[in-house]
């Protein structure tokens, strides 16, 4: 097995399990409820945030009850690192925006910078409503700004860097079926 292989297969090994399937797919459950109630009647895009927004969108979509259209884009700042830099655009939306509500669907929310932008451009691109959701939100003092906050969340997780669900760990175990910290991260 490659080197690198064995250092994937190892993360996973040794990694604390915060959430069970069974806790991610019941707050999956809770967040389809909210946004049926907030937006079945506001013929809303619905954006997946790819590649960490997949799994989630994925499942979300097919508990929402009401007329949608969907699409994706893929804004990252990461690029299969544990840290993050600069936004980078890899697709920018192609369905438009304007006068139409908008939610954005996205894995996590750590720092913010990247919901933040990509909300900042849904505005701009003329969006007359934009509605977030994120899988978990990672609780510290850190995000872009001290109130930011998405308007549905699944879960709140610890200060670790953690992957499954879509989260990746260095490209890798976006199909953990679970949401798992790295040891000593
Ligand atoms: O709140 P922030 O600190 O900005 O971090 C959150 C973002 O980081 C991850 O994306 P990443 O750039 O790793 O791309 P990916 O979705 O392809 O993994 C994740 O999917 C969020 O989009
Ligand atoms: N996979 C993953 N991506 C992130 N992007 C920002 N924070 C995280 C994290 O904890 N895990």
């Amino acid at each position: 097995m490659p080197a690198n292989l064995e250092h994937i297969q190892q993360i996973m090994a040794e990694a604390d399990t915060l959430f069970s399937t069974e806790e991610v797919e019941a707050a999956i459950d809770r967040v389809a409820e909210q946004i049926n109630q907030k937006l079945f009647d506001s013929n809303p895009v619905v954006f997946c945030v790819m590649n960490g927004g997949l799994i989630f969108s994925g499942k979300l979509l097919t508990k929402l009850t009401f007329p949608l259209e969907q699409s994706y884009l893929h804004a990252s700042r990461y690029r299969n690192e544990t840290s993050g830099g600069e936004l980078f655009w890899k697709a920018k939306p192609e369905v438009s925006f304007m006068d139409r509500e908008v939610l954005i669907i996205d894995d996590i929310l750590d720092e913010g910078h990247t919901l933040t932008a990509i909300v900042d451009f849904c505005k701009r691109a003329g969006a007359s409503k934009v509605h977030t959701a994120v899988l978990m939100d990672k609780q510290h003092e850190r995000k872009a700004r001290p109130d930011l906050k998405a308007d549905f969340v699944g879960l709140y997780c610890e200060d670790r860097y953690i992957f499954g669900y879509g989260m990746d760990y260095k490209g890798y175990w976006r199909n953990a079926a679970g949401i798992y910290a790295v040891k000593g991260m």
